[in-house]
């Protein structure tokens, strides 16, 4: 009795957060002061409510008509793999088939339940998806992932070895870890090894592809990450592509700042970084010309909601094509910068059409760029968020860069 009053408790605090929350910051931070509001909440309830939170979110654009405690009950249900106290005390019938699979879960509940329903635009989405698998996806937390830097590996391994974390290794210098993992106490992180989730960390393939294209390789090659936020991609270049003339922007200087720390731990040490709104003209920087531009553009970010499904939940289909006219905002004035014989490469991390292939075409068209490969970088089978990616090639060939006078 005294357990069905705490979890009935949980339910209903859940129930009112979910009320509350509108979807204008990250749920993380939303609860964070939630929690620092009503300190009667101990670690447990705040794990277990947090927990609730999450999983109602979820269920996407599915069960919307169940009321808020029902749904967040089915959702539970549907989310957890193992035994869990609070199914087992307030849904018994349920109990037994915790670890079913869904399809089986859903014969179960009897509720008219779609998985597609759960991300409702199958229409919209990149060729080779596959939409159900896709949605399905969603009742999963992704996995933590680590990119081992350059020559980390066997510190980095004995260091996971010896704190008794679990792991496995998806590709070569990836590790996969569950999500709540607390490794910034077992790692150096930034220098040792870099939180990159896994497709993330498949940009290696198209950054090996221009290596691989590049005749003399030894040439320091210019890159500028125009769109660098804290950095993941430069870091990224720099471990892939070695000694590297690097420029990093962004139109947050908050981020850029970041960024700052981040390379300091990195080790990174020479490189230029501005503050640039690329939507505007970028004239005043007209002499950045270099051999690689990454353009890690920003964008609905739909194939990263596994970790943050409350921006499933709150999306709006008018977002897709507001995304879609910014990132071709931002082409019209970087593509410029793509020097004769340079490459260019479009990163997303998102599942619309509209923000990934339509863009391809668009730079197409509007640049003296061809296309040397696109790939959508699928992650729902890996616990992990689905990219979008297209490598260009200026179609003069390579040479050394020359600045703009
Ligand atoms: C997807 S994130 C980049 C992620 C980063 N490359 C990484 O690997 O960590 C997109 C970035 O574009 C920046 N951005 C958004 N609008 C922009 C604009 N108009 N001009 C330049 N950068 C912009 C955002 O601040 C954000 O940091």
């Amino acid at each position: 009795m005294a357990k069905t009053h705490l979890y009935t408790g949980y339910v209903a605090t859940a129930a009112t957060i979910i009320q509350h929350y509108d979807g204008a910051t990250p749920l993380n931070d939303f609860l964070k002061k939630y929690f620092a509001l009503h300190k009667k909440f101990g670690s447990r309830d705040r794990r277990q409510i947090t927990n609730l939170c999450y999983c109602y979110y979820r269920l996407g654009f599915a069960e919307l008509g169940l009321d808020t405690t029902e749904r967040i009950l089915l959702a539970l249900f549907l989310c957890s793999n193992d035994p869990h106290e609070i199914i087992s005390e307030l849904r018994p019938a349920w109990k037994e088939n915790i670890t079913a699979s869904i399809t089986e879960k859903l014969a179960l509940i009897g509720y008219p339940f779609s998985i597609q329903n759960i991300f409702p635009w199958q229409d919209e989405i990149s060729e080779g998806i596959d939409a159900t698998a896709f949605a399905e996806s969603h009742l999963i937390q992704p996995d933590l992932f680590l990119r081992i830097r350059p020559g980390k590996k066997e510190q980095v391994i004995k260091k996971l070895d010896a704190a008794g974390i679990s792991y496995t290794q998806p590709m070569q210098d990836c590790i996969a870890i569950a999500n709540n993992t607390k490794i910034d106490t077992v790692i150096e992180l930034n220098k040792e090894a870099v939180v990159q989730d896994y497709s993330s960390q498949r940009i290696t393939g198209f950054l090996q592809t221009i290596k691989s294209e590049i005749s003399n390789p030894k040439s320091q090659i210019s890159v500028w990450d125009c769109c660098a936020a804290s950095g993941g991609k430069s870091i990224l270049a720099k471990d892939v592509l070695g000694n590297i003339d690097l420029t990093v922007s962004d139109v947050r200087s908050s981020i850029i700042h970041n960024l700052k720390q981040r390379f300091t731990a990195a080790g990174i040490t020479k490189y230029h970084s501005f503050v640039a709104d690329l939507t505007s003209s970028t004239a005043n920087i007209k002499f950045l010309v270099p051999d690689i531009i990454i353009c890690d553009v920003p964008c609905s970010g739909s194939g990263t909601w596994g970790r943050t499904p409350e921006q499933l939940h709150f999306f709006t289909a008018e977002k897709i094509d507001y995304y879609s006219n910014l990132q071709k905002q931002i082409l019209q004035n970087v593509l410029p910068h793509v020097k004769q014989g340079g490459y260019f490469l479009y990163i997303t991390c998102s599942v619309f059409t509209k923000e990934n292939e339509e863009v391809v075409d668009f730079i197409l068209a509007n640049s003296k760029l061809q296309l040397i490969k696109k790939e959508v970088l699928i992650g729902y089978d890996k616990k992990a968020d689905t990219m979008f990616g297209a490598l260009f090639k200026h179609d003069e060939k390579f040479t050394k860069y020359t600045y703009i006078e």
